[in-house]
């Protein structure tokens, strides 16, 4: 079963309308392609519908960077699933460590947003990754597993086929120094275990599993080359066009 892969570029809290859509225009001028790779921009809220007025058409998707599982009310300062979808949306990042560190989102709070994302339409990047103190303490995979098995705990074998899972070691964010392919295949390799015990292995197998943590253009063809893992999630690099280009392009050379 191949999967097709994807480059999705989160860029945090970075560019404002007018920096995304000169962004946009640089990133078009070098035409990726986008009919063997699903290429996905994550910007902030207030930039998803500008851009969707560029990209859209050219075939480059739109994430949402958070969202709240209502549909709508009083719920100052948040932003639900149908909001998103208007301004074309496709996927949201559920849970990104981020929002678990600094924003205190629980892996419970992160499972209620999944499931709305699939129920109102929109598909789930869920976010998982220990920090650095998990890891030396060997709770990797009870971390992992905390974080997949609640955000996904409500979802159906048919739900489960619009959910991607990115990889993102705590320690490997922002700081340069991106964890090994072969880190990364260890635990990308549990997180598909665990995904075959809970949706069974067809299911599971057409699941996206990506990495991120000081993705780069050097490094992801790496990454990429392991049949085991279908994307990357991009921070800092996916912040200059012509870098976030070179990933589309490497990341496609290693699933060719
Ligand atoms: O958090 C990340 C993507 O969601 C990774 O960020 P960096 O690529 O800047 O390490």
């Amino acid at each position: 079963m191949s999967r097709i892969p994807i480059a999705a570029g989160n860029w945090k809290m970075n560019k404002t309308v007018e920096e995304a859509s000169e962004f946009a225009e640089a990133l078009l001028d070098l035409s990726p392609n986008t009919s063997d790779i699903e290429v996905i921009l994550c910007p902030p809220f207030v930039t998803l519908y500008p851009l969707s007025q560029k990209l859209a058409q050219k075939g480059i998707k739109l994430a949402a960077q958070n969202c709240y599982w209502e549909a709508k009310g009083a719920f100052t300062g948040e932003v639900s699933i149908p909001m998103l979808l208007a301004a074309h949306c496709q996927y949201v990042i559920c849970g990104h460590s981020e929002r678990r560190h600094i924003f205190g989102e629980t892996s419970e709070d992160v499972g209620k947003k999944v499931t709305a994302a699939i129920h109102f339409g929109l598909k789930p990047i869920l976010c998982v990754g220990e920090t650095i103190e998990e890891r030396e303490a060997g709770r990797t995979e009870t971390i992992v597993f905390d974080h997949l098995s609640k955000g996904i705990t409500n979802l159906s074998k048919e739900e489960a086929l619009s959910l991607v899972v990115a990889y993102e070691p705590v320690w490997a964010i922002g700081t340069g120094k991106a964890a090994t392919p072969q880190d990364a295949h260890q635990v990308i390799s549990y997180i598909r275990q665990q995904l075959v015990k809970k949706f069974g292995d067809n299911t599971a197998k057409q699941i996206r599993i990506l990495y991120g943590g000081s993705v780069t253009p050097d490094n992801v063809f790496d990454f990429m080359k392991d049949p085991d893992i279908d994307g990357s999630l991009v921070g800092g690099a996916s912040l200059d066009p012509t870098k976030f280009y070179k990933i589309i392009l490497e990341s496609l050379r290693a699933s060719q």
